[in-house]
């Protein structure tokens, strides 16, 4: 929470996003007990269990709430189901101006997302003092391509959606707008049960042409990080705009993230100089996961570059992106050690 309110810790805290998941054994126990991904995602006692799974095999500094970026379009509206191999598959999927008022409506979004907010409330309890909870939510443009597309987790060219929102943004605006309405009352929710900090993943960010970016990403992501700091100004917001490239300074200035996520290619010094130096803003990142597979001197080796250049802070070690599956637990264990056993020069 310091680092996040720009202090210079000691040494950096560290969170893995994906941190709760299939790499843990212990996470497919529990994930069939609550009858697939769908079941776990809506009982907050299994939500509770995976999300402190990490915690007690790890010292990690903050945990995320369990829960999963499509469920918002499905409070919406929309059914979701998970395909072996294919990731979470929405149905039916969005695909005009009439498909928005067909098939969405807010007025059930509360009372479908109950569930998560009881997750966060559960959480507060059951999570050490020392541990920062963090909410999230996807941001609108990410959560739109899931909406339009259908299905998300194959091999997409994210064709449908971007011929969409590329050749007749008028039409497509309502249903950003939408979305950035309904994000703004989810995490004002989630903040109210208890959440500590919050994270807005951008994971799209990285495929649209630069005047779309600011309009479909940093207007949207602007608005909800305005509307939620003129509520709980002291609530700390994250966001992680992957694969922005050189977008990601405008994105930094523009939306006033306390924090800003780098994808594993975003250049180390570019983040000290320009966000940590200029702005006095934390950023967090951006070990690339397959290092995480791979352990050994080639982890640890970047492990410490990236403490080198960024470890002075504002700071907290994470990803460049989510832990993947093929995972060893104990290179996570390694990384945390490492992580944790790092002291920032004195020299500041
Ligand atoms: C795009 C996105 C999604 N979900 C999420 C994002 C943003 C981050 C990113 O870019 O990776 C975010 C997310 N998804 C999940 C969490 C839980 C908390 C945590 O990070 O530990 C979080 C923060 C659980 C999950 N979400 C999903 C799983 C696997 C489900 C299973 O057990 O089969 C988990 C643990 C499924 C999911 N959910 C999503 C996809 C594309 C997939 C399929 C791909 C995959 O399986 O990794 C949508």
């Amino acid at each position: 929470m310091r680092a996040l309110a720009g202090e210079r810790t000691e040494r950096p805290p560290i969170w893995l996003m994906r941190q709760a998941g299939r790499y843990l054994p212990e996470y497919h126990r529990v994930r069939e007990a609550a009858g697939g991904m769908v079941g776990l995602c809506n009982s907050p006692e299994h939500a509770v269990e995976v999300t402190l799974q990490p915690i007690r095999r790890f010292p990690l500094d903050a945990a995320i709430l369990f829960a999963d970026l499509p469920q918002i379009a499905a409070a919406l509206g929309q059914s979701l189901e998970y395909l072996v191999g294919d990731g979470p598959v929405l149905t039916p999927p969005i695909r005009s101006a009439s498909d928005i008022t067909e098939f969405l409506s807010a007025s059930g979004l509360h009372e479908e997302l109950a569930p998560i907010y009881e997750t966060v409330r559960q959480l507060t309890r059951a999570l050490p003092e020392e541990v920062a909870l963090i909410g999230y939510a996807g941001a609108p443009w990410t959560v739109a391509t899931y909406m339009v597309e259908g299905r998300g987790g194959g091999s997409s060219e994210h064709a449908v959606v971007k011929q969409w929102a590329l050749s007749d943004p008028a039409s497509f605006q309502p249903l950003i707008d939408l979305l950035t309405a309904a994000i703004i009352e989810f995490l004002d929710r989630q903040i109210q049960a208890g959440a500590e900090a919050i994270q807005l993943f951008e994971s799209w960010a990285g495929i649209l042409p630069d005047p779309f970016f600011q309009r479909w990403c940093v207007k949207p992501v602007a608005a909800i990080v305005a509307a939620l700091k003129a509520k709980h100004p002291g609530v700390p917001i994250i966001a992680f705009p992957r694969g922005a490239g050189l977008a990601y300074d405008g994105f930094v200035q523009a939306t006033g993230v306390d924090c800003v996520g780098l994808d594993s290619t975003v250049p180390l010094e570019w983040a000290a100089q320009k966000v940590q130096g200029e702005l006095g803003r934390c950023v967090q990142g951006n070990l690339d996961p397959q290092l995480l597979v791979a352990g050994g001197p080639a982890l640890e080796v970047e492990t410490r570059r990236i403490l080198h250049t960024l470890g002075s802070g504002p700071f907290v070690f994470n990803l460049g992106h989510g832990i993947v599956k093929t995972t060893p637990p104990e290179h996570v264990a390694a990384l945390a050690q490492q992580v944790r056993s790092w002291a920032a020069p004195l020299a500041y």
